[in-house]
């Protein structure tokens, strides 16, 4: 589903330059929910950044579902943002003006859903994330964890390709933010959604099928969860997280 290919991201110019990204590459398949940790400045939210197609590489490729999207247009990229990625950000960024209803249902009239469709769609999604009670809010009537939810089911209405997640749990106290994670693992499990997350938290990570540890913007090392517990799985990330150690302590 996505591959990213000998990513660089170099900043600045030639006095001060960071290479943000070093030739950085992996896969993620379709149906995987794949966890990216490592300690600050390593380089996490720039490969988001990359991915989402935000910012542009220096050098490689990243191909999802099939295409190169290093090579897009703008015109290119702003169909393929709004086709084929979801985006879960740490604050949920829904529309302030718009009740959680609309909010979804924005995301479908931009991709040219047909009107008569939509109401449908909506509350079907809302639903089954647990949010339609809340569709007729605003936001500010909202809680955090409704907030992330109403976030997720905009996110995963269009039927993308691919749903990046940044720091979704990070605004949230521990029980909100465990409702988000599970609600993410049943989005991966029952409904076939794809996910890349990135988190600074073991407890969020271990939700994951697969976690990537990235340092100075490369893979460092990986954990694969297989038929592990979820317990089993954070105390190995707990692990990595405290070899990496200095400013990674504070990745839990
Ligand atoms: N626009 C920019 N100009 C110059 N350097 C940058 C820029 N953006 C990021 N960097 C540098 O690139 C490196 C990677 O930064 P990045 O934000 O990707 O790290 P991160 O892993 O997301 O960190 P954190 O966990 O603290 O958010 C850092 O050294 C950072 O200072």
């Amino acid at each position: 589903m996505l591959s990213v290919r000998s990513i660089e991201k170099v900043f600045g110019s030639r006095d001060s330059v960071t290479h943000a990204l070093a030739g950085i590459s992996f896969d993620v398949a379709a149906g995987e929910f794949v966890g990216i940790m490592g300690p600050s400045g390593s380089g996490k939210t720039t490969l988001l950044n990359c991915v989402s197609t935000i910012d542009t590489v220096t050098s490689g490729h990243i191909i999802v579902g099939g295409r190169d999207i290093t090579g897009m247009s703008r015109r290119q990229l702003a169909k393929f943002r709004r086709d084929d990625l979801g985006f879960i950000f740490q604050d949920s960024n829904l529309l302030d003006t718009l009740t959680g209803f609309e909010n979804i249902s924005l995301a479908l009239t931009i991709k040219g859903e047909p009107a008569r469709s939509i109401p449908g769609k909506v509350n079907a999604m809302a639903a089954r994330l647990g949010v339609d009670q809340v569709l007729q809010k605003y936001p500010y009537q909202m809680s955090g964890g409704q907030k992330q939810r109403v976030a997720a089911a905009r996110a995963m209405v269009t039927g993308p390709k691919l749903i990046l997640a940044d720091e979704p749990t990070g605004a949230l106290d521990s029980r909100a933010a465990t409702v988000m994670l599970e609600i993410m693992e049943m989005m991966n499990t029952q409904m076939g959604a794809t996910i890349m997350m990135v988190t600074h938290d073991a407890f969020a990570a271990s939700y994951t099928n697969r976690v990537l540890f990235i340092k100075d913007g490369a893979v460092f090392n990986e954990l694969r969860r297989g038929d592990e517990s979820r317990d089993a799985f954070f105390a190995r990330i707990m692990e990595v997280v405290s070899f990496l150690g200095g400013e990674a302590g504070h990745v839990s």
